[in-house]
């Protein structure tokens, strides 16, 4: 027979067992894991330090057990935390020569610091970069891979891709949205980096072949005696080296979708004679083939080169080019449409900052005058490399005319015969003003002392440019 004092004694002893299980639990799980670990109490005494940390620091995880912390741990900041109560959380310590992260939390209970956890989250801040190199590695493979997927699919940018307010850009964009229903042929023309591929992408996404495919060829980047198998395709035994059950071409890809014939001008004669034929019979041939296949192709071509000099040179067919021009697109320079450049600015800056993760609020009066004043040769795609290569130059949140490339900022000429100086000084003066305005989050006192002006020329300026605030 068991007694009362017997069982609450048995009660008593198995609590106990329970209780060093747990520690033991405890205990392993602190000794095998990965990062180092050391407790101390409220005053800094080390009450525990796992192997790891032991091993790491070099010292005896038994012997450190009740000595300071500041004793056995480098620039330790246990101590510090326990009387500020504040978790420091992936903090650089230097230790032996070298930076590791750590976290330091204290664990309150009713109010009072009873412990620090430290925590050694990587033992060498390089293992750090390398995991962030790794992880924007895949970030970056990601990308492409979608970049990829989506030129497979169709098309990636809409017409609300397309920044601009200027009067030239606008009539464009107006133009291009009442043509993309129909399958009429497109030309687009341009200077490099006008963005004639943003127009082809988004005449596809507005029309009725939005769901079909989007295939874009660079005729300048084709080999020559490559372009008829890439566009037309090949069969099986067409040509050493052809691959078995043949390949589709452009044209068959782009069935039912758009096909985008980016540098057209770089076409060889022949390549123009036949493509000329597949505009008008819409069919292919295949090298190689037998018969002619049907494709439901919509056509957009985009050139920089002067087609019309090309044509009286003897350079393109005439018959093609007529053919190419049942709706004409021109996209002005940029030098043209210079009261763009401080949208341009803000989006692109916004995107960039976004892809790089580099945090900007903006540019200031001087740097977006320079960038208005520039006469960007390579356009937008020039102004959006300038700026990517700035945000990697800045040094605070705003970018300022020494983070510019020299040339932009000693080659602004502005010519005041495409667009007057006059203009250019006042669209400048007014982003001056909008950018000051944000920077001192609309305080027109602080605003009125950044631009360095009276408060009566600043109110002048004001309605001139009907800012309202
Ligand atoms: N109005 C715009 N708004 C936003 N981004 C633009 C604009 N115009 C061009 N871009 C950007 O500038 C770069 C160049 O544009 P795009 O490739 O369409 O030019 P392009 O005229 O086809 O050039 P190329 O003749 O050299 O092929 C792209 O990154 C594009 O997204």
């Amino acid at each position: 027979m068991i007694d009362e004092k017997q069982a609450d004694q048995m009660q008593l002893l198995e609590a106990y067992r329970k209780c060093c299980q747990t520690r033991d639990l405890i205990q392993a799980a602190f000794e095998s894991a990965y990062e180092g670990i050391v407790i101390t109490d409220s005053n800094g005494f080390i009450m525990m330090m796992n192997q790891s940390y032991a091993e790491f620091l070099g010292v005896d995880a038994k012997e450190v057990v009740g000595k300071h912390c500041t004793e056995v741990i480098e620039n330790t900041r246990m101590h510090i935390v326990a009387k500020t109560k504040e978790a420091e959380l992936a903090q650089v310590q230097r230790i032996r020569g070298g930076d590791m992260i750590a976290h330091r939390i204290p664990i309150i209970q009713d109010g009072k610091v009873i412990a620090v956890v430290g925590k050694v989250l990587f033992q060498n801040a390089r293992e750090l970069h390398a995991l962030s190199a790794h992880v924007l590695r895949l970030q970056k493979e990601l990308n492409y891979y979608q970049g990829e997927l989506l030129k497979s699919v169709g098309a990636k940018f809409s017409f609300d891709d397309i920044i601009g307010n200027s009067s030239k850009i606008r009539s464009v964009k107006e133009i291009a949205k009442r043509v993309a229903g129909s399958d009429t042929t497109v030309f687009i023309s341009g200077e490099s980096g006008t963005g004639k591929e943003l127009f082809a992408h988004a005449i596809h996404k507005h029309s009725h072949r939005k769901f079909g495919p989007f295939v874009r060829v660079n005729c300048a980047a084709i080999p020559e005696t490559l372009v008829e198998s890439v566009l037309f395709g090949y069969e099986e035994g067409a040509f050493t080296g052809a691959m078995k059950g043949g390949k589709k071409g452009k044209f068959e890809m782009a069935h039912q979708g758009t096909i985008f014939l980016d540098e057209i001008g770089e076409l060889p004669l022949t390549m123009q004679a036949k493509l000329l034929r597949v505009l008008q019979e819409k069919e292919v041939e295949r090298i190689g083939g037998m018969h002619p296949v049907k494709v439901d192709v919509r056509i957009i071509a985009a050139s920089n080169r002067d087609l019309e000099q090309m044509v009286k040179k003897g350079q393109f067919r005439q018959d093609l080019f007529y053919r190419l021009h049942v709706v004409s697109l021109h996209i002005p320079p940029l030098r043209e449409r210079r009261e763009d450049i401080p949208l341009l600015v803000d989006s692109l800056l916004k995107m960039l900052s976004h892809e790089i993760g580099v945090y900007v609020s903006g540019v200031d009066a001087a740097a977006m005058n320079a960038l208005i004043l520039y006469d960007w040769p390579g356009n937008v795609r020039e102004l959006k490399n300038v700026l990517e290569r700035t945000l990697h130059m800045k040094d605070g949140d705003l970018i300022q005319v020494n983070h510019l490339p020299v040339h932009v900022v000693k080659g602004g000429t502005g010519n005041p015969a495409r667009y007057s100086l006059k203009e250019a000084l006042e669209q400048a003066e007014k982003e001056a003003i909008l950018q000051v305005l944000k920077a001192a989050d609309n305080d027109k006192i602080r605003a009125i002392q950044m631009l360095g002006i009276s408060k009566s020329s600043f109110y002048q300026k004001l309605k001139k440019h009907q800012i309202k605030i």
